[in-house]
């Protein structure tokens, strides 16, 4: 379990010119949609859509958006108008006698489930309420690997909500919302598996002590994941304000499927992508128009199964599925989505970089759409699996993360490929997650040699996933179509 203390008022208020125009202070919600109240609903205050303004060129990434842990916040350039958690002004709601409210939001990924607690502050009722810190946990497998036995994934639910219960005190139970969103494993289960989840995730939601909204439990779609990783990663690094007129883009690598996202500068990447990868959604006064896509079975641990010809085969009893992307010896099962598969490298054939990139290729070439842009110079922050494999190759440091450049997955790819034996120990699978890395990026998204990676698993110590964009989406839906 990670607490995490970090502050955000700082960074509102130590730049926030008071004499600015007051009509950005307070301003007007372009198309407020009422919420319509449910029985029972409480209230809280309305976090804003937030302002972004037209994309201008991107630049490298200054010294000040590293994540330096402990920090708080990197503040690019002096902020002057605050932007985010625009509060409501009504003196008579409970949250601004309580100054303190939560968010519950749930991760149900295809290899893990994760519980994140948020805690904002209302300082002021006329102030902005900050993003005061979040707790964090995760738990393994996920919520797919329990799709004979709902009942039991319902558990680990219920486990990860005892630490809300520790977490959020008593009296706010009833006004803190619960709220769960799956990704691809759920969405790779057929869906009657998947509804029996949901449904077991539901009955525990109900018999919990917090506030249960309508439809709290569901599949997120791919397009609004990628959306609202992008709102979170942008949101931490400082670069959604008005007078910052820079953005980063995002990549995310699940276990099964993986999202691009970022907001075109060119008009013809728009003109050129397929109409669906293009998503809009209000921030601020302005509407917001994002290329995302999410490749559905193009995660790590799908690619890994659909490499070795494993994905949605039949006779797993006696299969073997092998790939000389293993070391030769290696024999093992392994298990995704409730499903396990035998799978070797080829004991008395050839391994290494050459072989293994040709057998990735088949996982992306034709299914991975190049956005006309991505050959730039923009900045891509990647996390989830991009950071995690980084680490474990020893290209970054895991508790700083840092910058890399494509090529260097690739240089490191090969290295590990041609060295089986020396890496196995870190896993056997290595040569394969790296290869199928610099192969999505390189071939896949069209990603030139020298684009930087922005490698982070935390930005000013907040998680970097969807799951804070999906919070502050449920606090003010940023209407994403
Ligand atoms: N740092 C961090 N990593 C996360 C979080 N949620 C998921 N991940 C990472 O995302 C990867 C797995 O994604 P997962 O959600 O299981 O796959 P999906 O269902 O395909 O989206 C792993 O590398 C996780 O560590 C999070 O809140 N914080």
């Amino acid at each position: 379990t990670y607490y995490r203390h970090h502050r955000y008022v700082p960074h509102f208020y130590r730049y926030r010119d008071h004499s600015a125009n007051t009509e950005n202070l307070l301003p007007e919600v372009a198309n407020p949609e009422p919420v319509v109240p449910q029985p029972g609903m409480p209230t809280y205050p309305e976090i804003p859509e937030v302002f972004h303004p037209e994309p201008e060129v991107f630049h490298p990434i200054p010294e000040a958006f590293h994540p330096v842990p402990g920090v708080v916040h990197p503040a690019p350039e002096p902020y002057q108008l605050p932007e985010v958690f625009q509060p409501v002004l009504d003196a008579s709601s409970p949250v601004n006698a309580n100054r303190v409210f939560y968010g519950i939001m749930f991760d149900a990924g295809s290899t893990g489930s994760r519980i994140h607690i948020y805690k904002f502050i209302q300082k002021d009722p006329v102030e902005l309420p900050v993003l005061d810190n979040e707790m964090y946990h995760a738990v393994k497998p996920g919520l797919s690997a329990y799709k004979d036995n709902p009942e039991e994934g319902g558990n680990t639910i219920r486990q990860l909500l005892k630490i809300a219960k520790k977490t959020v005190p008593e009296e706010d139970w009833k006004r803190t919302p619960v709220v769960l969103k799956a990704t691809a494993g759920l969405r790779l289960l057929p869906e009657e598996r998947a509804n029996a989840l949901l449904k077991e995730v539901r009955g525990v939601f109900d018999e919990s002590p917090f506030f249960v909204p309508n439809n709290s439990v569901s599949i997120m779609n791919g397009a609004k994941e990628g959306v609202l990783a992008w709102v979170t990663v942008n949101f931490l690094t400082g670069h959604l304000y008005s007078n910052t007129r820079r953005t980063v883009g995002i990549l995310d690598l699940g276990g099964g499927s993986t999202q691009i996202t970022f907001l075109p500068k060119s008009k013809k990447t728009v003109q050129s992508a397929p109409p669906t990868y293009i998503a809009q959604f209000n921030l601020f006064k302005n509407t917001y128009q994002v290329y995302t896509h999410s490749y559905l079975g193009n995660g790590l641990y799908a690619a890994r199964l659909a490499t070795l010809g494993a994905l949605g085969a039949e006779g797993l009893d006696w299969k073997v599925f092998t790939s000389s992307c293993l070391p030769k010896k290696f024999r093992e099962d392994v298990t995704f989505g409730g499903t396990t598969y035998k799978v070797s490298g080829i004991p008395d054939g050839y391994a290494g970089y050459k072989l293994c990139y040709y057998e990735v290729m088949k996982v992306i070439k034709g299914i991975v759409h190049q956005p006309y842009e991505v050959k730039g110079s923009s900045v891509f922050y990647a996390f989830s699996y991009y950071f995690d494999r980084a680490v474990e190759s020893g290209l970054i440091d895991g508790s700083r993360g840092g910058a890399i450049e494509v090529r260097d997955f690739k240089k490191r790819a090969k290295e590990v490929c041609n060295k089986m034996t020396k890496y196995r120990a870190v896993s056997p699978f290595l040569c394969m997650d790296m290869t199928y890395i610099t192969c999505l990026l390189k071939e896949g998204f069209g990603f030139k040699d020298t684009t930087v990676l922005q490698l982070a698993k935390k930005v000013n110590n907040v998680e970097t996933s969807w799951a804070l964009g999906a919070t502050f989406d449920y606090f003010r839906n940023l209407n994403i179509h």
